[in-house]
């Protein structure tokens, strides 16, 4: 371990983001009423130029008027290279009520991007007294986001959560592809004549994983477009809990069983990481650093693999 510790990630649920378009008022009540932990009102891509300023009101007064329950309030404003955003952030912190706990900064290429949003939520926050501490998510979305993932995972102590933008990633990095997430036709090794397919998203997908883990921020992954496709999705989500991600975005509601399922540790998972546990506490009782357990090899390292999952499980418990 280096001398410096690595700092624990915000202990709150977030197997599930939610979205929906703040243009779309309708779907507000049935986003508050569904099981995902977080839920992201949309000003951004989801909302046409001309229905900005509309969203906005929207959003705000729902933040008034809707019971959002337990859930985990997130605005997403639009783009700094955009006209919007200023306005977005001025009027959620100055008229939306105190239910709104985050912003989520889209297309955020380096640090001072976020450093740009912090200094006006702070400059706000202190102008209209509010009580909560706002929190901030960005979205790496660009080949700048990913070339500079670190420095903007330490921005700033408001920042708790970092998603994967598939579609804008995609884009940015000339990617030959119009499909979000999942699995590319074309991106597949070829062995003997059978195609083998790869993951394009893994790379970015794990070096989020490492500058959040770096600096105590939630990685999620982000938005799977294809909601017809169950088992796609679950198999993405799979592999991105598998790499260290904590969630996954929900753009239908069909997908928030899926994801609250795959990022809910398994009752076999937790069992199995409680035995693990109990059985290095009975070694390191015989003076052991390793044991065995079911034929394989566990030692301390294994104790930590096993306290991730068991953190997990308590956490979505209470
Ligand atoms: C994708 C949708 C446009 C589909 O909407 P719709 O045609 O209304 O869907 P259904 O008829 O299948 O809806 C069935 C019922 O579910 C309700 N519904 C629909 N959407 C939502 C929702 N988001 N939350 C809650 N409830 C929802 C319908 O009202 C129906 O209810 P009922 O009639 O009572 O049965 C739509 O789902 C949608 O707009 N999704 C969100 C789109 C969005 O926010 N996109 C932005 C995020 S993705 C992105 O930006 C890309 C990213 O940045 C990147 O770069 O990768
Ligand atoms: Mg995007």
């Amino acid at each position: 371990m280096s001398f410096r510790l690595q700092p624990a990630a915000p202990a709150r649920p977030n197997r599930c983001q939610l979205f929906g378009p703040g243009s779309r008022p309708a779907l507000f009540e049935k986003m508050a009423a569904s099981a995902a932990d977080v839920i992201n009102l949309d000003l951004e891509d989801s909302v046409a130029p001309n229905d900005k300023a509309q969203a906005r009101r929207n959003i705000i007064d729902a933040s008034h008027s809707v019971d959002w329950g337990s859930k985990y309030l997130s605005v997403r404003i639009n783009g700094l290279d955009t006209p919007y955003w200023y306005r977005d952030v001025v009027e959620l912190l100055e008229d939306g009520s105190e239910r709104i706990d985050q912003i989520m900064i889209p297309k955020v290429g380096c640090a001072a991007d976020v450093y740009a949003v912090d200094a006006l939520v702070t400059a706000i926050e202190a102008a209209k007294g509010r009580q909560k501490r706002i929190s901030l998510e960005v979205i790496i979305e660009s080949a700048a986001g990913i070339a500079h993932v670190e420095e903007i995972a330490a921005s700033s102590p408001r920042l708790q959560a970092m998603s994967l933008g598939a579609a804008d990633f995609a884009a940015s990095m000339g990617m030959a592809t119009t499909g979000i997430g999942g699995t590319q036709d074309n991106y597949y090794m070829l062995r003997e004549g059978a195609k083998y397919w790869s993951d394009p998203w893994h790379w970015a997908q794990a070096a989020i994983v490492a500058a959040c883990r770096t600096h105590g921020i939630l990685p999620v992954d982000g938005p799977f477009g294809d909601f017809s496709d169950d088992e796609g999705f679950r198999a993405q989500a799979l592999r991105s809990a598998t790499l260290g991600m904590v969630g996954k975005w929900a753009i239908h509601p069909k997908q928030v069983a899926l994801a609250n399922e795959v990022f809910t540790p398994s009752e076999k998972a937790v069992t199995e990481a409680r035995e693990i546990l109990a059985a290095m506490e009975a070694a390191k009782a015989a003076g052991q650093g390793a044991a065995t357990y079911k034929g394989r090899l566990i030692d301390i390292a294994s104790m930590r693999q096993a306290e991730v999952i068991v953190r997990q499980a308590e956490l979505f418990a209470g």
